[in-house]
């Protein structure tokens, strides 16, 4: 199979799809790779690296599209990368459909066979190839929700630990998954007082029993957050209904109730956003503000960190690219019930039910899609 890697054009997205590492291992299962060139610059890797493990370097995107039969990607097609898909080829990357009705017309359109990284499931219930960018975007959350809370950014001037004599900042994580407990680790270690809130009792005991003593948790409901938001100085939004649209867990209304120049974080802003008030930001135009309250959006976090980011991602996804790649997608997703849990699109058909029902659009079983 030939597998294509193009640079990812989002604002500031500076991972790539295909580290060198899993380029050669493609080559080495008698694959060929096309990789468009200065694609793994943002992340340290260059078109050397790429041609010393056998993979071919391609000048532009057009040609990556035209020639692949599998294009690997870190980010959901931007709309002129959307034009170049085509049917009987295979997408495989973030997609976030739910929250985005264009980009779900126009893979439907296209025909491709599209494998969405972050509904791929596995064996322990988790969501192995969102994993690893939570787990960055979690460690992140807190670092900039601390810049955001510095007075020249328009927070309330609070510093994470405090100082002797004057205490810490209070952070709520609400979502005690990949991306919650990787900021509540690290907003600990920064000395603030953290509380985490989940819906999963399982979560909330595993979390206790071995973080307990570092931060406190809660059961996630609306009158705990009630309470909760007039003490808090950041608030993390970490919590994910897989493939469908977040819900809105603080709404316009609750922001007078916080304090001035307190901050949001919304991570799940990929999903939609759990925060009313929040719409997706850039890296390049982080945080805005509403009602007094800083709000930090940006839907890609772990590009900030690409070298780290590409090589925790490529670790995860090399897997199952290789077995999207020696078998072919509809093999490799009838050997693999969890990697068929990625199939979002096929041939012009919805094949996840959380995007069809944020959607409104009709679904086909994934299992359907196979047998066709
Ligand atoms: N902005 C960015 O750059 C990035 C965003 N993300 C997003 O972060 C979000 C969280 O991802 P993960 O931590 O990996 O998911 P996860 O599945 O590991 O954790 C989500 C947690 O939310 C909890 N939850 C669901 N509804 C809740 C509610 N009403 N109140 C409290 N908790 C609730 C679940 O029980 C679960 O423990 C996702 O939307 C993901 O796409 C992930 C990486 C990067
Ligand atoms: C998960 C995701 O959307 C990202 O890493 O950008
Ligand atoms: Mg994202």
């Amino acid at each position: 199979m030939k597998i294509g890697c193009p640079k990812e054009i989002k604002p500031q997205e500076f991972r790539v799809g295909v580290t060198p590492n899993a380029a050669g291992e493609a080559v080495a299962h008698g694959h060929e790779v096309v990789i468009e060139t200065a694609a793994g610059l943002g992340a340290g890797f260059s078109d050397d690296d790429y041609l010393a493990v056998g993979a071919k370097i391609l000048p532009s995107a057009d040609e990556v599209f035209a020639q692949a039969d599998m294009v690997v990607k870190v980010k959901e097609p931007q709309a002129v990368e959307r034009k170049k898909l085509r049917k009987d080829q295979i997408l495989f990357t973030y997609l976030h459909l739910a929250p985005d009705p264009e980009q779900t017309k126009d893979l439907l359109a296209s025909g491709v066979t599209a494998i969405a990284y972050e509904t791929v499931t596995d064996r322990a219930g988790g969501l192995p190839l969102l994993a690893p960018m939570s787990e960055v975007a979690g460690r992140l959350a807190p670092q900039v929700g601390a810049w955001t809370l510095q007075k020249a950014n328009g927070g309330r001037g609070v510093l994470m630990g405090g100082v002797p004599g004057v205490g810490p900042a209070r952070v709520i994580v609400i979502g005690g998954g990949v991306v919650g407990t990787h900021a509540a680790k690290i907003a600990a270690g920064m000395g603030a007082d953290v509380t985490v809130l989940d819906r999963s009792l399982t979560r909330l005991r595993y979390l206790d029993d071995v973080f307990g003593g570092q931060f406190k948790t809660g059961y996630s409901s609306a009158g705990l957050l009630a309470e909760l938001l007039p003490l808090a100085d950041m608030v993390i939004g970490a919590v994910l209904i897989p493939g469908a649209a977040a819900p809105k867990l603080v709404t316009r209304r609750q922001l007078s109730i916080m304090k001035p120049g307190a901050a949001l974080v919304d991570v799940a802003i990929d999903q939609g956003g759990c925060f009313e008030t929040s719409k997706a930001t850039t890296h390049q135009d982080p945080i805005y503000e509403v009602d007094g309250i800083m709000h930090y959006c940006v839907a890609n976090m772990p590009g900030a960190v690409a070298r780290t980011s590409t090589i925790a991602l490529g670790n995860a996804t090399m897997p199952f690219m290789l077995d999207l790649a020696d078998k072919g997608w509809k093999q490799a997703c009838a050997d693999d019930p969890h990697l068929l849990n990625g199939l979002n699109v096929h041939a012009g058909k919805l094949t996840y039910a959380a995007v069809g029902e944020a959607l409104g659009i009709e679904t086909i079983a994934a299992e359907q899609a196979l047998a066709a």
